[in-house]
């Protein structure tokens, strides 16, 4: 018997071997590929996108969707000790099971049961409406304690990377990637001149401020302690196939996140809930 599907919900096939579940409401529209419970798209009518698709993605199984918000999971970068297991671990490779759409006056809750990776398995609940709201959760099925890192890998959506900024980090300690050290943030905010990959330890919420768009698109999180903030600028741009070279001006990628010292530890039978709500505003 197929899922029953509330009004603006509707099942196609984006492309083979690849589900899109579509929402249709009176003030948003949302597109979301059950592979990889990616969400790809969520627009608020009359107003510009808050993730960004890459015009060149790949929708293909086994291969990984660039947009969106994939799902980094159960490791984040690349696997502790195997060096041929797949970047950001196996969710955004694989299908996941849509179990529930539902919609009530504000908007819709989706849930998606995810695959399970040794002992390890994942489920996510979405809650579409005048925000997003993503809660990513992996149970520990094992009678041995197990490591967890994952992100929720955001590309939110710029008008232009000139000035945008990215605020909440003053005084935070962060894992520059690219130089493997650690460092801490100033009191300005961070703005993009160059290619950045960090893993950032805020106090609080993050918030990116887009000139060009005159939005802002603030990230509430819990069961996170880190977040991710990468772009690959001008160079990798061009080395990536599947962004267009001038990719790098219209999105930042802020993820919120439980990487590096803040993978978890799951006990036997325990479960952990990484989630994040981005709300977009227009600046003030
Ligand atoms: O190209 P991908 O495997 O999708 O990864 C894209 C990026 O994801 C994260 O932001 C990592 O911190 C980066 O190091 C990586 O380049």
């Amino acid at each position: 018997m197929s899922l029953p599907l509330p009004d603006g919900a509707t099942l196609s096939e984006l492309a083979p071997g690849v589900t899109l579940l579509t929402l249709a409401h009176d003030r948003f529209d949302a597109r979301l590929s059950l592979l990889g419970g990616q969400l790809l798209d969520y627009t608020r009518h009359g107003e510009p996108p808050l993730l960004y698709l890459s015009p060149a993605a790949v929708f293909q199984p086994g291969k990984a969707i660039r947009g969106g918000i994939p799902l980094c999971w159960p490791w984040f970068g690349a696997h502790p000790d195997d060096a041929n297991a797949p970047a950001h671990g196996v969710a955004r490779q694989q299908p996941w099971v849509l179990q529930q759409v539902m919609r009530d006056a504000a908007g819709f809750s989706v849930r998606l049961a995810g695959p399970r990776h040794g002992a390890l398995e994942a489920s996510l609940e979405l809650r579409l409406d005048d925000a997003v709201e993503l809660a990513l959760t992996t149970r520990n099925h094992s009678s041995a304690p197990a490591t967890l890192s994952a992100a929720l890998h955001s590309y939110l959506a710029l008008g232009d990377i000139d000035g945008a900024t990215l605020t909440g980090l003053a005084g935070a300690s962060y894992l520059d990637q690219l130089q493997g050290q650690l460092s801490r943030f100033g009191n300005e905010p961070l703005r993009f001149e160059c290619e950045i990959d960090a893993i950032v330890y805020p106090e609080g919420p993050l918030t990116l401020h887009d000139a060009a768009w005159g939005r802002t698109v603030t990230l509430s999180t819990a069961g996170s302690a880190s977040s991710v903030v990468w772009n690959p600028w001008i160079a990798k741009s061009a080395r990536l196939a599947d962004l267009p070279d001038d990719g790098y001006r219209h999105f930042v990628c802020v993820e919120t996140a439980n990487a590096g010292r803040d993978a978890r530890r799951l006990a036997p039978g325990e479960s952990h809930t990484l989630r994040t709500r981005l709300q977009a505003q227009p600046s003030r």
